[in-house]
């Protein structure tokens, strides 16, 4: 669906504008707590005040609500009917699998209006379905990475939405939409990636432990250098391949080379990563 059908005189689109902002969350995992934190902070930093946003969260994940109750001031409600019916803008947070049931219990209970809002934070389920089972609220896709909580990440929509932008561009540092849901699906592999890099870091962190003399701390140490490293040189040289970038450093007859070597190939490190992506892109789709 076009954003440009979405009636910008909509109740939750001028909910948006007027202090407080109201925003339910259906599902307060792991990910849905770091966004609400860089959006409590963002918008502190965009000189509101903290009492300008609302947080209303669901009932279960008792720990995360109660932190954000403590931080934030979040209202903790005793259903998920509830958090509809106090919000307009709802970030929907809950599993892939759960997705229908949640619906079909707001769907019963007659929770849901035209003028809801919902921002669904999950692979794998389409717009399409999204937008049958949680009729007649309106739907988009969203995603960000862990690291929003450290004031990182970018948020990835689809499709493209003002409201969503006006509402969650101050937790993160860019707004990247897609005009194609096969795109954004594909996007999502990258924060997936984030996470099979810091699981490759600990591979490496426990290599280097064992090498006598280096203690634990001076191995993170090293590693969360070359990953700077890495970075300030993909940051300085945007226009460079990272792979020219690799072999620049890995001249012919270096160590580096040598082990540029044994990572690439058919049958190395890199052709494994880019099966792992195809196979999981292949599922997503
Ligand atoms: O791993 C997942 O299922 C989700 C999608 C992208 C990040 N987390």
């Amino acid at each position: 669906m076009a954003s440009s059908s979405y009636p910008s005189t909509s109740t939750c689109h001028r909910e948006s504008r007027q202090p407080p902002t109201r925003l339910g969350v259906l599902g307060v995992g792991e990910l849905a707590e770091s966004l609400l934190v860089a959006l409590a902070r963002g918008c502190l930093r965009d000189g509101r005040s903290r009492h300008d946003l609302e947080f209303h969260l669901s009932p279960r994940n008792d720990v995360r609500s109660h932190r954000l109750g403590w931080r934030f001031g979040a209202v903790r409600h005793a259903s998920n009917v509830a958090v509809c019916e106090a919000s307009l803008c709802v970030l929907v947070g809950v599993r892939p699998q759960q997705l229908e049931a949640l619906a079909m219990e707001l769907r019963e209970s007659r929770a849901l209006s035209k003028d809801h809002h919902l921002m669904v934070m999950a692979a794998g389920v389409s717009l399409a379905n999204l937008q049958r089972w949680f009729a007649p609220a309106r739907v988009v896709r969203v995603m960000t990475g862990l690291a929003v909580s450290e004031g990182q990440s970018a948020l990835t929509l689809y499709p493209e939405d003002p409201l969503t932008r006006d509402l969650l561009s101050p937790a993160v540092r860019q707004v990247i939409a897609f005009e194609e849901e096969a795109a954004f699906e594909a996007s999502m592999l990258a924060v997936c990636v984030n996470a099979w890099q810091l699981a490759q870091q600990q591979a490496l962190l426990d290599w280097f432990q064992t090498v006598p003399g280096i203690t634990g701390p001076q191995a993170r140490q090293l590693l969360m250098t070359q990953m700077r490293d890495a970075l300030a040189l993909m940051e300085a040289h945007p226009d460079t391949p990272p792979g020219e970038l690799a072999s620049r450093i890995g001249t012919p007859g270096t160590w580096t080379a040598r082990g540029l070597e044994q990572l690439g190939g058919k049958d190395g490190a890199h052709h494994r990563w880019q099966q792992v992506l195809d196979g999981l892109r292949s599922e997503l789709n």
